[in-house]
């Protein structure tokens, strides 16, 4: 609730008498008014319109709420005026990264990095030049923002976020998933990797290539994902871009003739970077009308909530109040929430082929809705899963005994309660 006023910018206007009012839908667009009561609120509901469809007025309720908008669809674009710099303009654009853009202009990119080689600050500046995320909010970095990550120096924690970036007057959804960049997880990258058709592989200008950005260069080249050299850095006086160029030409065999010299620190290169996502990623295909089909990247365990899965919709849409199915685990559930991560979770109504997003089911265990996984309709089940789901191979054994015989029980409900979090821990009894 808090993340759309602010989002939206909504005016509120508190009233203690007018009970469910509605504004007057003439005037009522994303600036538009927001009136509380004691009985219901009126807030903006994120617009999901199909292409090209002006000032629909939408209206739903839930738990007391009422919500009703009127949305500006997606043949309004915003317009630059004279005063707007760069990135108030683009700040302006961001706040409204929830509405539908087509499926041709929707662009699903992962980055591609070598520890340190700065994927981070680049992921940081993404979001800032395209208004995700304001400068002033920008305290920590948000895809590297884990206390394990910052303890370790390594991101190994996927995330993802939705932007959106006008290009040539044309809005684009743009969305980042994170990958972690180390060896361990070569799987989760696949798997990130399968949700994306495009990589942006960034190489610090005064290192060069690194054996483990080969390594995922290969995977996302199995995954037939379109990759955008970057040499960043280029601010550091041993910069040697042109000469890491050439190495990635000969060691990986792209073509680096069009690579993007940047500094993502000093935040050069970076609205480079954006119009070649949108230039030469490909869009995902339209396949709304098939059933269901979602590629679960990453999944987590919140204690109120149960499991949190993050996904990409292959095929179909998923709506919220749903009956999905794990295809893998043959779990099923009912989406109590679906939305979309910008970066941090908001609410919509409903995901369609092309977009990412997560999904919350009350789900009690992260085992039941794995990476690789296949989510479909309960109801409208979809022929075969998405290929590449691997079954979590245990890699490392050992044995625990309490000190205390007494202390079983406990620790054996210590040992469920992690496995809630982590599809790969199999706890197996000797009695
Ligand atoms: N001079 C300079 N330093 C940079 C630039 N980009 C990133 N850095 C620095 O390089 C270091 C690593 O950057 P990160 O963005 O954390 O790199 P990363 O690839 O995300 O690293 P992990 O999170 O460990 O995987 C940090 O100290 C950054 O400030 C740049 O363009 N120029």
């Amino acid at each position: 609730m808090a993340a759309t006023a602010d989002f939206c910018r909504l005016k509120l206007v508190a009233s203690e008498n007018t009970p469910n009012c509605r504004l007057n839908t003439t005037n009522f667009t994303r600036h538009g008014c927001f009136c509380l009561n004691k009985i219901g609120v009126l807030h903006n509901r994120r617009n999901y319109l199909s292409g090209g469809k002006l000032g629909v007025l939408h209206q739903k309720r839930r738990r007391g709420l009422e919500v009703c908008c009127q949305t500006t669809g997606t043949g309004v674009q915003p317009k630059r005026t004279s005063s707007e710099s760069d990135l108030e303009f683009a700040a302006r654009v961001g706040k409204d990264r929830l509405l539908k853009v087509p499926s041709s202009n929707i662009r699903n990119f992962c980055i591609i990095a070598h520890i340190d080689h700065g994927k981070s600050t680049l992921a940081d500046k993404l979001l800032q030049m395209t208004g995700t995320v304001e400068s002033r909010e920008m305290k920590e970095q948000f895809l590297d923002n884990m206390d394990l990550e910052r303890e370790r120096g390594i991101t190994i924690k996927l995330q993802a976020a939705r932007m959106r970036f006008m290009y040539k007057n044309e809005p684009y959804c743009l969305n980042l998933i994170d990958t972690p960049g180390h060896v361990d997880f070569s799987y989760e990258v696949s798997r990130s990797l399968a949700a994306c058709e495009g990589a942006l592989l960034v190489v610090d200008a005064s290192q060069g290539v690194e054996a483990q950005t080969l390594a995922n260069v290969y995977l996302a080249l199995e995954n037939d994902l379109e990759i955008i050299p970057v040499l960043n850095k280029i601010d550091l006086p041993g910069a040697e871009p042109e000469r890491v160029s050439r190495e990635i030409e000969e060691v990986v065999g792209l073509d680096c003739s069009e690579a993007i010299y940047c500094s993502a620190k000093e935040g050069r290169g970076i609205n480079e970077i954006l119009s070649a996502i949108v230039q030469k990623i490909p869009p995902p295909q339209d396949t709304a009308e098939r059933p269901l089909r979602a590629l679960i990247f990453d999944s987590y365990y919140d204690a109120y909530r149960g499991v949190i899965v993050y996904f990409r919709v292959i095929d179909g849409t998923i709506r919220k109040g749903d009956r999905i199915m794990f295809m893998a685990s043959g779990k099923d559930y009912y989406a109590d929430e679906v939305g979309v991560l910008s970066p941090n979770q908001m609410q919509v109504d409903q995901l369609y082929a092309g977009e990412v997003g997560y999904v919350s089911a009350s789900i009690r265990a992260v085992a039941d809705a794995r990476v690789g996984d296949t989510i479909t309709h309960y109801s409208r089940r979809a022929e075969e899963s998405l290929p590449g789901y691997k079954e979590a191979t245990p890699m490392v054994f050992c044995g625990l005994f309490p000190i205390d015989a007494d202390q079983f029980s406990e620790l054996r409900d210590a040992l469920e309660k992690l496995q809630l979090n982590d599809a790969a821990l199999k706890v197996g009894y000797l009695f």
